[in-house]
C-alpha cells in the first residue's frame, strides 16, 4: 500500500462496508495480487450472517424441529413434551453465527486484503477518512471504490413509536426472552418468519398488516394459501389495519387501530422494510447522488454518479436478497475490468422460510396476464406427491406459470417441504429457455420432492 505525503493511503480496490458483494469482490481481487482495503464498522462478514438470513434461519431449524416433534407420533415416534429452551436456542443461534464470522474473517486475512475495522466517511472522490475502532483514523483512495453499507430496519412513522423501544429484527435476535405475547407490525418477509418461529415457540403471537393480504405481490390464491398455514401455527393476523398510536402500560405495549380497536402485547417487533445505510457517509463529498429514500443510485452496470465508484447489494437498491448482492459482485467485478456486465432482465429467485416455505422465481399469474402473456396454470396440492406423504407433511400447493404459445416457463410459486431446493431446478429450466416439457418428461428420481415437478406440468388448470 503506498502512502504519499499527504497521508493517503492508495489502493486499487476500496471497499466501504463488508456486506456480501464487497467483501466477496475484495477477496477475489486480493488474491489476484490488487491492492485492496475494506473497511467495515463492525459485523464481519456484513449483515446476514451476524442478524439476517443466517441467525434467522438457524432458528427456523428450531422451530421446525418443534413442529415436526408436535407431530411425531404420525411417524411412530412418540418426543414427550419437547420445549424450546431460550438460553440452548441462544447458544445454538451464536455458535452458527460465530463458526461462520470466524470463518469470514480468515478467510478475509488469507487472501491479503486490508481489513480494516472502522467507520468510513468519504471526504472527496474516491476517497474516505476511516475512524477506526480501537482509535485513530486511516484515509484511504481507491483506483475503484465499491460502496456496499447495507440497510437497517426501518422505524415506521407512528405517534409514540420511538418512546415503545420497539424491537426490530436484530435486537429481536438477541433472545433475553421468549415474548408472552409478541405484536408484529408489518406482515412482510421479516414479519412472517419471525411470526411463525415465535408462535412454534410458544409465544401468542399477532401480525399487524396495513396491506388488505400479505405477500401482496403474490397472486392472491398463494398468499392465501400461505395465511391458512401461519394461522394454523397460532398466527393472529390483522390486515387492512391502519395504526394509530402505540403506547407502553403497565400491561405491556398498546397499539391502537384506526378503527377504536387495541392490541396490547408484552413485546412489540417492528418489521416494515429497510432503510439504507447512507446518511452519514458524506456521499456529496465523493459525487455519489442518491434518491429520495437515500438508496445510492446506479444505472444497470451499478455504476453511481461518480466516477469509478461502484454500488453493490441493499444500499444500491438492489432486491433485498444476499444473493443477489452476491450477483452484483459478478457484475462490478466484470465492470471494473472494464467489461459491460447489466443488471436487466436477471432473474431473481428468493424464499420465504415459513413452514411450509415459499419458493418463486419469475412471474406470477397476475404478473403474466399483465404482461400480455397467454397463459397457462398449472396447479397441484403438495398432498399429489409421494415424498410428501412419506414426509407426513403434504401442507402446501405448487403453482406454475406457462406461456401458451411458447410453452416456456415464465414462473413458479411452490409452497411446501424442501421447496426452496426444489426452485433452483425450475430457476435452471428458466436460465436454459427449455419448454416446460423438460420437467414433464425428465426421469427425476424417486421418491423426491422434486419429483413433483413431473406431475405438476400434467396438472393444467385450463
Ligand atoms: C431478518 C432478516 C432475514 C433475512 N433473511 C434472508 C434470507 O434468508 N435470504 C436472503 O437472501 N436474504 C435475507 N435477508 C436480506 C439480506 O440480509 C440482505 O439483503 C443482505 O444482507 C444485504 O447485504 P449487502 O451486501 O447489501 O450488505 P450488508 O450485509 O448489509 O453489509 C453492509 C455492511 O456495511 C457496514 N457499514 C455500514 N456503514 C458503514 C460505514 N460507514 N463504514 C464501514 N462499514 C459500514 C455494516 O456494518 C455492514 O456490515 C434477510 C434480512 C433480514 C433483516
Ligand atoms: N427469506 C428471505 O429471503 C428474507 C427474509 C427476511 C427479509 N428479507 C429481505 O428483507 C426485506 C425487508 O423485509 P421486511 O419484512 O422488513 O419488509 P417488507 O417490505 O418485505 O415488508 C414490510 C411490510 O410491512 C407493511 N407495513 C409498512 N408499514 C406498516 C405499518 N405502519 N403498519 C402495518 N404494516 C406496515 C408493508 O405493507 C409491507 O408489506 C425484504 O423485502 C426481503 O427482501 C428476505
Amino acid at each position: 500500500m503506498s502512502q504519499a505525503d499527504t497521508g493517503v493511503e492508495d489502493v486499487d480496490l476500496l471497499v466501504v462496508g463488508g456486506g456480501k458483494g464487497g467483501k466477496t469482490l475484495a477477496m477475489d481481487i486480493a488474491r489476484g495480487g490488487g491492492r485492496v482495503a475494506m473497511v467495515e464498522r463492525g459485523m464481519i462478514g456484513g449483515t446476514c450472517i451476524n442478524v439476517a438470513c443466517i441467525p434467522t434461519k438457524t432458528l427456523v431449524t428450531s422451530a421446525r424441529l418443534l413442529d415436526s416433534l408436535s407431530r411425531a407420533e404420525q411417524v411412530g415416534v412418540r418426543a414427550e413434551k419437547p420445549v424450546a429452551d431460550l438460553t440452548l436456542l441462544r447458544e445454538h443461534k451464536e455458535g452458527v453465527v460465530a463458526g461462520m464470522v470466524d470463518l469470514n474473517h480468515r478467510q478475509f486475512l488469507d487472501r491479503g486484503m486490508d481489513f480494516i475495522l472502522g467507520t468510513a466517511r468519504f471526504t472527496g472522490e474516491r476517497t474516505v477518512r476511516v475512524e477506526l475502532n480501537d482509535g485513530g483514523t486511516r484515509v484511504l483512495r481507491g483506483k475503484d471504490v465499491v460502496i456496499n453499507t447495507g440497510t437497517v430496519p426501518g422505524i415506521p412513522d407512528i405517534p409514540g413509536i420511538t418512546e415503545v423501544e420497539p424491537l426490530t429484527s436484530e435486537t429481536l435476535l438477541h433472545l433475553d426472552r421468549i415474548a408472552e405475547h409478541l405484536v408484529v407490525i408489518g406482515g412482510g418477509y421479516v414479519g412472517l418468519e419471525f411470526a411463525q418461529m415465535f408462535a412454534t415457540f410458544g409465544s401468542r403471537v399477532t401480525v399487524l398488516h396495513r396491506g388488505e393480504r400479505v405477500l401482496p405481490r403474490e397472486d392472491p390464491d398463494v398468499s392465501e394459501a400461505l395465511t391458512g398455514f401461519l394461522a394454523d401455527a397460532g398466527v393472529r393476523l390483522h390486515t387492512g389495519v391502519t395504526i394509530t398510536e402505540v403506547s407502553r402500560g403497565p400491561s405491556g405495549v398498546t397499539v391502537r387501530l384506526g378503527d377504536g380497536t387495541e392490541v396490547t402485547g408484552t413485546d412489540v417487533l417492528v418489521a416494515v422494510g429497510r432503510e439504507p445505510v447512507t446518511k452519514n457517509l458524506d456521499l456529496d463529498a465523493a459525487g455519489v447522488r442518491t434518491d429520495d429514500r437515500g438508496f445510492v443510485r446506479v444505472d444497470d452496470r451499478l455504476a453511481t454518479s461518480a466516477p469509478r465508484t461502484w454500488a453493490v447489494g441493499d444500499v444500491a437498491g438492489s432486491p433485498q436478497f444476499t444473493h443477489v448482492s452476491l450477483d452484483d459482485y459478478r457484475i462490478v467485478k466484470a465492470n471494473i475490468a472494464g467489461g459491460d456486465r447489466r443488471t436487466t432482465g436477471r432473474l431473481v429467485p428468493w424464499n420465504l422460510f415459513t413452514t411450509p416455505e415459499l419458493a418463486r422465481v419469475g412471474m406470477t399469474e397476475t404478473e403474466a396476464r399483465a404482461a400480455g402473456h397467454d397463459v397457462r396454470i398449472a396447479r397441484m396440492p403438495v398432498a399429489a406427491i409421494p415424498r410428501a406423504r412419506t414426509l407426513r407433511d403434504t401442507r402446501g400447493v405448487w403453482k406454475a406459470v406457462v406461456d401458451r404459445e411458447s410453452d416456456r416457463i415464465l414462473g413458479v410459486a411452490l409452497l411446501g417441504p424442501d421447496a426452496s431446493e426444489v426452485l433452483t431446478v425450475v430457476q435452471t429450466a428458466m436460465l436454459t429457455g427449455a419448454p416446460y416439457t423438460l420437467l414433464r418428461d425428465s426421469i427425476i428420481a424417486h421418491p423426491t420432492m422434486a419429483e413433483g415437478l413431473n406431475m405438476l406440468f400434467n396438472a393444467w388448470t385450463d
